[in-house]
C-alpha cells in the first residue's frame, strides 16, 4: 500500500506528505525571503557522532543556514571539543539560559535552545546519526519556506537496525512501533498518518515552538505533535522523506524508560490520568535480575515566550 492509498487520514497524507523531496539548495535560499534558520543539535556525551553530525550541515551555514548550535546536555566526554572542531557554536545548559535552575532530559536543552537561538525557523538534528545526509536540514526546511500553513515539519526515513548479526535493513523505531502507534491507534486515531511521530529530526516555527510547552525528558516529542494539532490543527503538520536514518541504537531496557516517559507526556496532554508510578525493570546483571525503578519527568516547562516576557517568572523557575 503506498501512502497516499492509506485509508484513513488520506486527505491530510496526500496534502501534507513530500514523499519525494526535489528542491535545490539554490531554490531554496531564495525562497526564505528575508526569514533565518537556526539548526539545533541536542547532544549529551555524544562524542563519537557530532562531529560528523556537524559536518553534513556545516557548508550550508551563511546561505541557507543562518547559525548551528550545539546545545549540550551535561557531557562528560569530548563531545562539546568535537563540535567546536566541526565549527558549531556550542551552549551549555546553563549558557543558553542562564538563571533557570537545570533539569535533566532531552526536552530541557531543546526548551533552552530556543532561548539562545534567534531563526525564525528553528531545525532539530539529533547527534548520535551515523552517516547523516547532507540533504537532511535542506528537505526539513523545504515545506516550511513554500507553505505559510505549516508550523511543524517531521522527517521519516528507512530505519536500519544494527544488532548481534550486523545492519539489518529495517527494524529500527522500537518504540515507535512498539508503543506509540499503537498508542495512537487507541487514543489518538487522526494522528496516525504521521510516519516517524518521534523522529529527533523536524522543523519548526518559531511563532509554534515558543507558544507550546515542552516536556523536559523524552516525551518532548510526541507533545510536540499533539500541542501543534491543539494549538493549529492537524493541517499544520507536514511531514518529509529524508531517505534513511541510522543511529546508535540503545539496549532494550533503556528504551523501557524512554517509552515511560512518552506515556506519561502523551496521557498528560490527552487529559488521561497517570498514576506518577515509576517504570519497574529487572535488568539481567551480575548474573540475576536486578531491579530498577525509573520514575517518569512529567514536569513540563512553559511555552518560552511566557518565560521571555516575564524576567519574575525566569528568575523563579
Ligand atoms: O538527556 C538527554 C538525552 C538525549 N539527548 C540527545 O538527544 C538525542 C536523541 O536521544 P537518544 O537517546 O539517542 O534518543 P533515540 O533513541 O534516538 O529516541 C528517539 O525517540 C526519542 C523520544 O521521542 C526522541 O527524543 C529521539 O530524537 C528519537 O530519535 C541525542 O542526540 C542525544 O545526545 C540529550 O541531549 N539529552
Ligand atoms: O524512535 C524510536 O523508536 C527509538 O529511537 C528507538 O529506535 P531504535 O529501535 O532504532 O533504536
Amino acid at each position: 500500500m503506498t501512502i497516499a492509498s492509506m485509508p484513513d487520514s488520506a486527505t491530510w497524507l496526500e496534502t501534507n506528505t513530500w514523499d519525494r523531496p526535489d528542491w535545490t539548495i539554490d531554490e531554496l535560499v531564495s525562497s526564505k525571503r528575508g526569514r533565518t534558520i537556526s539548526v539545533v543539535l541536542p547532544a549529551l556525551n555524544e562524542e563519537a557522532t557530532v562531529r560528523s553530525v556537524v559536518e553534513s550541515i556545516a557548508p550550508l551555514s551563511g546561505s541557507l543556514i543562518d547559525e548551528i548550535v550545539v546545545v549540550d546536555s551535561g557531557s562528560t566526554d569530548a563531545t562539546i571539543d568535537e563540535a567546536i572542531a566541526a565549527g558549531a557554536r556550542v551552549e551549555t545548559r546553563e549558557t543558553a539560559l542562564p538563571g533557570v535552575d537545570i533539569r535533566p532530559g532531552k526536552g530541557e536543552v531543546l526548551w533552552r535552545s530556543l532561548a539562545a537561538t534567534t531563526g525564525d525557523i528553528i531545525v532539530f538534528v539529533d547527534s548520535d546519526l551515523i552517516d547523516p545526509d547532507p540533504m537532511y536540514v535542506p528537505n526539513l526546511v523545504g515545506p516550511l519556506l513554500s507553505n505559510p500553513d505549516l508550523h511543524l515539519v517531521k522527517g521519516y526515513y528507512r530505519r536500519p537496525f544494527t544488532g548481534t548479526s550486523g545492519v539489518e535493513p529495517s527494524g529500527g523505531g522500537r518504540v515507535t512501533e512498539l508503543v506509540v502507534r499503537p498508542l495512537v491507534a487507541a487514543l489518538r486515531p487522526d494522528l496516525s498518518g504521521v510516519i516517524q511521530p518521534l523522529a529527533g529530526e523536524y522543523a519548526g516555527t518559531r511563532e509554534l515552538l515558543t507558544s507550546v510547552p515542552f516536556a523536559s525528558g523524552y516525551g518532548v516529542e510526541i507533545g510536540l505533535v499533539v500541542d501543534t494539532v491543539k494549538r493549529h490543527g492537524i493541517d499544520a503538520i507536514g511531514q518529509v522523506n529524508l531517505g534513511v536514518r541510522r543511529h546508535r541504537n540503545r539496549p532494550i531496557h533503556e528504551l523501557g524508560v524512554m517509552s515511560r516517559q512518552i506515556v506519561a507526556t502523551l496521557l498528560d496532554r490527552l487529559g488521561i490520568e497517570d498514576s506518577g508510578s515509576p517504570l519497574t525493570q529487572f535488568v539481567m546483571e551480575d548474573g540475576g535480575h536486578q531491579l530498577r525503578r525509573s520514575y517518569p519527568a512529567v514536569e513540563d516547562r512553559p511555552a518560552m515566550n511566557s518565560m521571555l516576557v516575564d524576567p519574575v517568572r525566569i528568575a523563579s523557575n
